[in-house]
């Protein structure tokens, strides 16, 4: 089944006549898909995810989510975005709240009734390994540490969705590495759609089961790639053939667009 619905969506910030930021995107994400979307500065991956998430409006072109309409208005872009969560660069934690709170927020916001709140926050912090941190602040906590509250957060009200924009883009390669198996192992328990923006190759194979390639003027998509590769996933498969051959293949279509043939990308052409 389809979750995320891209139709025709393009995307001017200026008046009529200016330059779009986005061509004409097209993408259909089935259900439960981890989906990296790759490209270099400025060709329009936030804008994308912030159209899919309902945070920006799209100057043509429809978007829906588990078949709700983003894009239109009332009751059905409710539903749609209502099972949407966001993890971003910066992880927007509130910075007097300890962790169990900041986590708990969404919940509150939904009503949800104090005592069950704090037991679904706890029972998320435990699933990213920060049952421990509870009562920290997140001044006490390392980028690391903060970025996996803003996952707990995300998953508290457990949305179909998870839409991450380069969440692990500020750390150091080594915590990075830590959290893309944190991420992988949650993603294979929960099963979310996740839309993933990455300037990283290697991040972008290694979790991923499509990578996307865009790239600007305007911002449009150049290849659609499936990673075939056996999960779980360790560290050990980014020293593998098939491993660089993906990574190959990915910044052949990041440096030169689409493969010489004209096809929209290079779907399952690695062996
Ligand atoms: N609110 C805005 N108003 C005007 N222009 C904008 C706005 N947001 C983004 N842009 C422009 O749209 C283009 C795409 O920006 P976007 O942030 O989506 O790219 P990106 O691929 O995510 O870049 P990066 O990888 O650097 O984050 C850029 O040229 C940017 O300057």
């Amino acid at each position: 089944m389809t979750t995320i619905s891209i139709g025709h969506v393009s995307k001017r910030f200026g008046p009529p006549g200016t330059a779009p930021v986005l061509g004409d995107i097209e993408l259909e994400i089935p259900e439960g898909q981890f989906v990296a979307l790759l490209g270099s500065s400025g060709c329009g991956k936030t804008t994308l995810l912030r159209i899919v998430g309902g945070l920006e409006s799209a100057t043509s072109g429809q978007v829906s989510i588990g078949g709700h309409p983003v894009t239109g208005g009332g009751a059905d872009r409710r539903k749609a975005l209502s099972d949407v969560g966001f993890v971003f660069q910066e992880h927007n934690l509130l910075p007097w709240r300890s962790a169990l709170r900041n986590v708990q927020l969404p919940l509150a916001q939904r009503r949800m009734p104090a005592r069950e709140r704090v037991e679904v926050a706890r029972q998320m912090l435990e699933l990213v390994s920060l049952g421990h941190a509870e009562r920290r602040l997140p001044h006490e906590l390392s980028g690391g540490m903060r970025q996996r509250v803003a996952i707990a957060r995300a998953l508290s009200y457990d949305p179909a969705v998870l839409l991450m924009d380069e969440p692990f883009g500020a750390l150091d390669a080594q915590t990075r590495d830590n959290l893309n198996l944190e991420l992988q192992r949650i993603w294979l328990e929960k099963q979310k759609t996740v839309v993933f923006v990455t300037h990283s190759i290697q991040e972008a194979v290694f979790l991923a089961d499509r990578v996307v390639v865009m790239q600007a003027g305007p911002g449009r998509v150049v290849a659609d790639v499936t990673i075939d590769l056996e999960r779980p996933r360790g560290v050990d498969v980014m020293a593998t053939a098939r491993f660089a051959e993906y990574t190959g293949v990915l910044r052949e279509a990041l440096t030169h667009g689409p493969a010489a043939d004209g096809a929209h990308g290079t779907n399952g052409a690695v062996a």
